[in-house]
């Protein structure tokens, strides 16, 4: 075979075996390129004898066409296999379900929280809040606990300065600082977090409660039972027989702990223990600047998470604080 020939196998096995666009323009470039290996052969057409010219230009050119197509069809195929490729990459499976964003829901410790406030709200009850940082003074001598009492103990209080400073156990101290800025009527209720130095899975360090204060002239013990009688059956919806145990909290006198009948909430068991509450400790309205022989008022406390489990059916108080959003999304 002539060279030609060779040059022409060889030009159509590298353009077959481009294997993408680039490679396939280098060897565009290098056959039919201004230097190309075979437009170069066109040059030499001048040392050809004059009769040998016309044939041997004829079938450069002819290869010239010859290899153009072969790289046009090349490209085709090339091109091809680059566009299915994206395709292929870019597919978008329209069919799978959306991403979305979830809606937000509130946690159920603020459902609970807002569900007491609006029950009190709607029996007259102002919600008041005072400073989580408190001093001993606000959350232990102004409600009759005596100086040696264990609650002040570093067991069960955090104290931020070691002495004075702490952080408030319960939402008591608002109520104080409620009475010491008014006279009566008072009729308030305090939630807030509160803090004890103790957590296990029934204790968490942080928590929250709601306590109510009424203080009025010839307050008494009837009208404490009937506004628990109609704040929990409101809160729990349904009717409730209640208990009132005798107890003791340094702050009140009579005290009681209440239960409600845990079958009525189709929890099974037996008595359940809610609340606390009792008649306002004289003293704690005479250190507040309240007239004790004139006003008497009730006062009541109860632990938030205690009613959002009774209500909600939760078991774990830890679970509150997981962030677990499979929990939190059943409140949603
Ligand atoms: C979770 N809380 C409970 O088990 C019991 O809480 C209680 C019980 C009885 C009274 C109070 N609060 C109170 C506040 C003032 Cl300013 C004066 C008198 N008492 C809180």
């Amino acid at each position: 075979t002539t060279d030609l020939d060779r040059l022409r196998s060889e030009a159509l096995a590298a353009i077959a075996d481009a294997g993408d666009l680039q490679a396939l323009e280098a060897q565009r470039v290098a056959l039919l390129g201004k230097k190309g290996s075979v437009t170069r052969r066109l040059k030499t057409l001048g040392d050809l004898p004059a009769d040998e010219r016309r044939a041997a230009g004829g079938a450069i050119n002819a290869l010239k066409q010859e290899l153009g197509e072969a790289i046009t069809a090349r490209r085709e195929v090339l091109e091809a296999e680059a566009r299915a490729q994206r395709l292929a990459q870019e597919r978008v499976d329209v069919t799978l379900p959306g991403r979305g964003r979830r809606p937000g829901a509130m946690h159920p410790i603020t459902l609970t929280r807002r569900r007491i406030e609006s029950l009190f709200a709607r029996r007259g009850f102002e919600v008041v809040t005072g400073p989580e940082v408190e001093d001993d003074y606000h959350n232990f001598e102004a409600l009759n606990v005596p100086p040696d009492h264990p609650a002040r103990a570093m067991q069960d209080t955090f104290y931020v300065d070691g002495a004075r400073l702490l952080l408030r156990t319960h939402t008591s101290p608002v109520q104080i600082r409620t009475m010491e800025a008014r006279q009566p009527p008072i009729r308030i209720i305090a939630p807030g977090r509160v803090y004890r130095c103790d957590s296990d899975r029934t204790h968490s360090p942080m928590f929250h409660q709601v306590e109510a204060l009424y203080v009025a002239e010839a307050v008494n013990f009837a009208d404490l039972r009937a506004e628990l009688q109609s704040f929990l059956e409101a809160f729990f919806e349904t009717e409730l027989k209640l208990r009132f145990r005798p107890s003791y909290f340094p702050f009140t006198e009579p005290s009681a702990e209440v239960d409600i009948d845990g079958r009525a909430l189709g929890t099974g068991s037996g008595w359940m223990e809610v609340l606390g509450c009792g008649m306002v400790h004289p003293r704690v309205l005479e250190a507040a600047g309240i007239d004790g022989a004139r006003y008497t008022g009730y006062a009541l406390g109860m632990g938030i998470e205690r009613l959002a489990m009774l209500r909600y059916g939760v078991t774990d108080l830890r679970q509150f604080y997981d962030n677990d959003l499979r929990f939190l999304a059943q409140f949603a």
